[in-house]
């Protein structure tokens, strides 16, 4: 390591924590991620998920891994190094950003993750810290969590982050693919557009709790396997009917809106692959996008790029729609866009797995009457940013608790009961997601429904961590 001199730290992770660095040699400025346990043999660091696959992935906006060391039985890993991550971008804004620098983000990602999905993996922790920026440029990070989709399941580890957790995963699915990262793409692109969560859940029965609330109780109709997930844990979905995205995000246009209901849709199969969300309408503007190093020289520029700048983006002033025109818009269904346009080149290849594990868990039963709850708003990040929805109830910022568990916390999925949301504005801008890696998942203990309590205080210090794992 005596070739890198280390500047500063930059991240603290569960794995491990991430310095500023330069090489001595070439002046490269690079991340250097130190591991926290310690590793006795070059075998046991090869077998690592995060260096088999990102050994493997060789992408624009997939950060590159550029060395391996161990010494001392500590592991280094040398990645190139971005500037910043996007929940540290979204933290402290007070103004919105502009839907073509959304756009130019999400379209990054969905080509990496076209790629990656393609070759066969899967990120599993999709979240705005794992979303590294500099300038234009986004790219992912962090595959602690990465599997290969042909690895066998079930799959019994804790995965991602609560947040971006796809309902497959909250509700013990064994059998879960390529799918989840799309729906945690569908709530960081929300979050892009609000810079507050959307289904910020304070625990695993709240998360699906949020989760209902914002889009409606699944049914046979939208998730049948999902049902049959939930008898077979003895939950019961609390009762809600959808809310058309629009309300919830009314500075995304139609087309944003579309995107983000497909890829946050209940039934995996339904949500559009990476490959198919590339080619929806939202991200037309960037079919004609020439980057900027494939540009002939002289070349005019494209006449409507992705976005500008992060820096000199131009934000959104009027950041209020019309709800009343908005919410008569049909969101059209994931096959509408995807069909026609996919080219060959692009399709991911990744099979649905459809089947679902019939295993059978032997739990408490839990179920509460299902009655109609109380729609749950989500938290601002911070206050300055809850004042531009302040035009309407239904959207300004609620605070709850993220943090009266420990993110290391085993608490199962269980029956949420009725929360209490309560208006602490201006107290959520120092939150920081972090991923549980000591849970296991697996069959439910008996009785583990009923007896924790669901904790929504009403009292949150100021300045609580964003923990939102577990
Ligand atoms: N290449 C990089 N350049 C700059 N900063 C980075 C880089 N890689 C990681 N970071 C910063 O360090 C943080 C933690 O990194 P990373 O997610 O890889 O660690 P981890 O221990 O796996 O975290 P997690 O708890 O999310 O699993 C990131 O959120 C980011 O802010």
């Amino acid at each position: 390591m005596d070739r890198y001199k280390i500047i500063k730290e930059v991240g603290d992770g569960t794995f491990g924590s991430v310095w500023r660095a330069i090489n001595r040699q070439t002046c490269e400025v690079v991340a250097v991620k130190k591991m926290k346990r310690k590793y006795y043999s070059w075998e046991e660091c090869m077998n690592l998920r995060e260096v088999k696959s990102l050994r493997k992935m060789n992408h624009p906006n997939i950060v590159k891994l550029k060395e391996v060391i161990r010494e001392n039985d500590i592991l280094y890993f040398i990645f190139e190094y971005m500037d910043c991550n996007l929940y540290q971008l979204m933290k402290d804004r007070c103004k919105l950003f502009a839907e073509a620098e959304v756009r130019n983000w999400c379209f990054q990602v969905f080509q990496a993750l076209a790629y990656m999905h393609q070759r066969g993996y899967f990120h599993r922790d999709l979240k705005p810290e794992n979303l590294l920026v500099t300038k234009d440029m986004i790219k992912i990070a962090d595959f602690g969590l990465a599997r290969e989709v042909c690895s066998q399941p079930p799959f019994t580890e804790y995965v991602s982050t609560r947040w971006y957790r796809a309902p497959e995963v909250l509700l013990q699915s064994s059998v879960y693919d390529s799918a989840v990262d799309m729906w945690a793409m569908g709530a960081i692109m929300a979050e892009l557009f609000t810079l507050r969560p959307l289904f910020p859940g304070s625990s695993e029965p709240d998360e699906i709790y949020k989760i209902c609330s914002v889009i409606g109780t699944p049914t046979q109709n939208t998730w049948a396997e999902g049902l049959h997930l939930a008898n077979s844990i003895n939950y019961q979905f609390p009762q809600f009917s959808s809310t058309h995205l629009s309300v919830l995000i009314p500075s995304a246009s139609l087309d944003a809106i579309n995107l983000i209901t497909s890829l946050c849709s209940w039934d995996p199969s339904r949500r559009p692959t990476a490959a198919e969300a590339l080619q929806h309408p939202f991200f037309q503007p960037c079919f004609f996008y020439v980057p900027p190093s494939l540009r002939a020289k002289g070349m005019l520029a494209p006449r409507t790029p992705p976005s500008g700048s992060v820096k000199g983006a131009s934000e959104h002033k009027g950041v209020r729609r019309s709800l009343g025109t908005l919410s008569s818009v049909k969101p059209v269904a994931a096959s509408h866009f995807s069909s026609a346009k996919l080219s060959a080149s692009l399709n991911t290849g990744v099979q649905r797995r459809l089947e679902m594990d019939n295993q059978e868990v032997k739990n408490d039963k839990l179920a509460k009457s299902g009655a109609r709850q109380p729609r749950y708003r989500p938290p601002a990040r911070n206050s300055s940013v809850a004042s531009v929805y302040s035009g309407g109830a239904a959207t300004r910022g609620i605070i709850e608790n993220v943090s009266s568990k420990s993110p290391h916390s085993n608490a199962p999925l269980r029956q949420p009961q009725q929360p209490q949301p309560q208006p602490q504005p201006g107290s959520s801008s120092n939150m920081k997601a972090t991923t549980n890696t000591t849970m296991v998942r697996g069959p439910m203990k008996a009785g583990g429904w009923h007896h924790l309590p669901h904790e929504i205080p009403t009292h949150l210090p100021r300045n609580y961590v964003r923990k939102v794992a577990g």
